[in-house]
């Protein structure tokens, strides 16, 4: 007995509707996102571009249920951000602007904390889950004992990103991934970046205004103007879209160059190259 077909709801991850957001001020009220739409499916590394103060950062602790929205619908997997997954695991990773590890703790110690604060392990088993999770993100045993003060900027990103994906998220989501370094260890970020969303089938969202990493990771990009999505796509699609903010950004000296490194990059190298996605 052949079983009914059923349409493939489970590509979905984000789910963002009719959002709004309200800050009240001294001076009256700021709306930062009007009427929101965005959604993003398995396996899409999106990035988030806009102007300072579009709310790019607030749209990023939405989706990990850090806020809530003022009006609206945010799902996560189906479920309010901020929720266990059914196996008690958290379904969002979150790589901070500047690392944020704890200085008084280790580098193995600092991997480890979401998993130890759960209560739910026996120590050793936490500190191998650690270590497997330093190795994935490129840094040797030697390094677990290490205090933060003694990293690279390149490292500290490379431990906050085995943080973010010790309890194996299937969602991440990355605050300006490669600010602060230098351009070989923003390649370098970038490549661990791209093979990780590859071998763990992750789905991520970014915020950069590194207009490399943009072209280099993004598989679609989504522009916050005029306090909405105004367009998504990938990147060809995106620049050919009128409006004031995106001709200046991807058309500017800055955006040329970026564009110009995209375009001599083999074939196949870099997923803003592909064939653009309809816009959602
Ligand atoms: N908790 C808060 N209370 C009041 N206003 C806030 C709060 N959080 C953010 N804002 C305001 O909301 C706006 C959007 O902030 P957000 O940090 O998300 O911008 P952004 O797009 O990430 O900007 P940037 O690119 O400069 O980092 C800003 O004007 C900010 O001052």
């Amino acid at each position: 007995m052949s079983m009914p077909v059923r349409p493939d709801t489970d590509a979905t991850v984000v789910d963002i509707r009719g959002l709004w957001t309200v800050f009240q001020s001294a001076d009256g009220e700021q709306v930062v996102h009007r009427d929101l739409q965005l959604h993003i499916d398995r396996g899409e590394v999106l990035s988030l571009v806009g102007g300072s103060g579009t709310g790019k950062t607030v749209l990023l602790r939405q989706i990990l249920g850090l806020e809530k929205p003022t009006r609206g619908h945010v799902e996560v997997l189906g479920q309010e951000p901020g929720e266990l997954s059914a196996s008690g695991a958290a379904n969002v990773g979150m790589l901070f602007q500047h690392g944020a590890l704890f200085s008084a703790f280790s580098v193995l110690e600092n991997i480890a904390f979401p998993l130890r604060e759960l209560k739910l392990l026996p120590d050793e088993l936490i500190r191998h889950a650690a270590l497997v999770k330093l190795q994935m993100v490129g840094l040797g045993p030697q390094h677990a004992n290490k205090s933060p003060a003694d990293l690279s900027g390149g490292m500290i990103k490379r431990v906050a990103l085995a943080r973010a994906l010790i309890m194996d998220p299937p969602l991440l989501l990355l605050d300006e991934p490669t600010a602060g370094l230098d351009p070989e260890a923003s390649d370098s970020f970038c490549d661990l970046l791209r093979g990780l969303h590859r071998e763990l089938g992750l789905t991520v969202v970014m915020v950069t205004h590194d207009l490399d990493t943009l072209f280099d990771l993004s598989t679609r990009i989504a522009v916050l103007a005029d306090q909405k999505v105004i367009v998504t796509g990938a990147a060809r699609e995106v620049i050919a879209y009128p409006h004031p903010f995106i001709h200046e950004y991807f058309l500017g000296g800055r955006g040329q160059r970026a564009l110009e490194a995209l375009h001599d990059k083999p074939a196949g190298q870099s997923p803003a190259q592909q064939a653009p996605a309809a816009g959602r």
